[in-house]
């Protein structure tokens, strides 16, 4: 797997599920969202609102650890880095856990000082774990190997608490970098563990459209039409 989500299981439905009651699947049903590279949606996942309850960290913190154990080779990982922003609370929280050296690495070197991209000691010869909230379409987990391994780090594994599954080119872009990612849950683990408990059928209705043909729904309704066709843009307030 070099990218996203193995079959169902547990993980994936007990992630699902976090992320559904914590209220971090969230519906727009007016002005699209606009992802970070562009895309247009009708749908965020807020992963940063597990960090706000002891509990939800926890399970989450949890989760990523059963994920590592259950897909990587005890002692293969001999550090965490958290990607800036929402990754690293998530990777101090799982370094914590698993007793691993915390770094993290910032989504370009800070221009002042050791102009560092990386933070919080060395990483030249460790292999690192990247860690992250959510996947889209990867570009931004590419950027930040690219620093990791700059700084001297091996890193291939990547592990984030969602992946959307259907933006173009994530597998590919990962692939290429030599990543494999583990996602803890994708929108497949979100439909099924729903059950029509936390998503208005409307709402359940609309991201059923937009997944079916996020290009098209993004095109539709104004945002990035097609795989660089146009540079990331970002709302001004939201
Ligand atoms: O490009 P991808 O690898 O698919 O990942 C998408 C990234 O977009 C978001 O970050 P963003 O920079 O918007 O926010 P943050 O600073 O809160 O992490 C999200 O947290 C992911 O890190
Ligand atoms: O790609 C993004 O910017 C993005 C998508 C998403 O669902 N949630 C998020 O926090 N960021």
């Amino acid at each position: 797997m070099s990218a996203g989500k193995t079959a169902p299981d547990a993980i994936g439905e007990a992630t699902a599920r976090l992320l559904l009651e914590a209220g971090a699947v969230q519906v727009s049903r007016g002005q699209p969202f606009v992802l970070a590279a562009g895309w247009a949606s009708p749908v965020y996942v807020d992963c940063r609102l597990l960090i706000g309850q002891p509990s939800w960290r926890q399970t989450a913190t949890a989760l990523a650890a059963a994920a590592i154990a259950q897909r990587l080779a005890p002692g293969r990982i001999e550090a965490i880095a958290g990607a800036e922003t929402a990754g690293i609370a998530f990777a101090a929280w799982l370094a914590d856990r698993l007793e691993l050296p915390l770094r993290y690495v910032r989504k370009r070197p800070l221009g002042i000082g050791h102009n560092a991209q990386v933070e919080g000691g060395p990483v030249d010869g460790l292999e690192v774990l990247l860690m992250d909230d959510l996947t889209t379409d990867a570009a931004s987990k590419v950027a930040f190997a690219r620093g990791l391994r700059a700084a001297g780090a091996t890193v291939t594994q990547v592990l984030t608490i969602f992946y959307h599954q259907v933006f173009p080119g994530a597998a590919e872009r990962l692939a290429q970098d030599g990543l494999t990612l583990h996602a803890l849950a994708g929108w497949d683990d979100v439909l099924r563990a729903d059950r029509g408990e936390w998503l208005a059928a409307e709402d359940r209705r609309e991201i059923e459209r937009f997944l079916a043909d996020p290009i098209a729904w993004s095109t539709r309704h104004g945002g990035r039409s097609a795989p660089g066709a146009r540079q990331p843009v970002r709302r001004e307030s939201s």
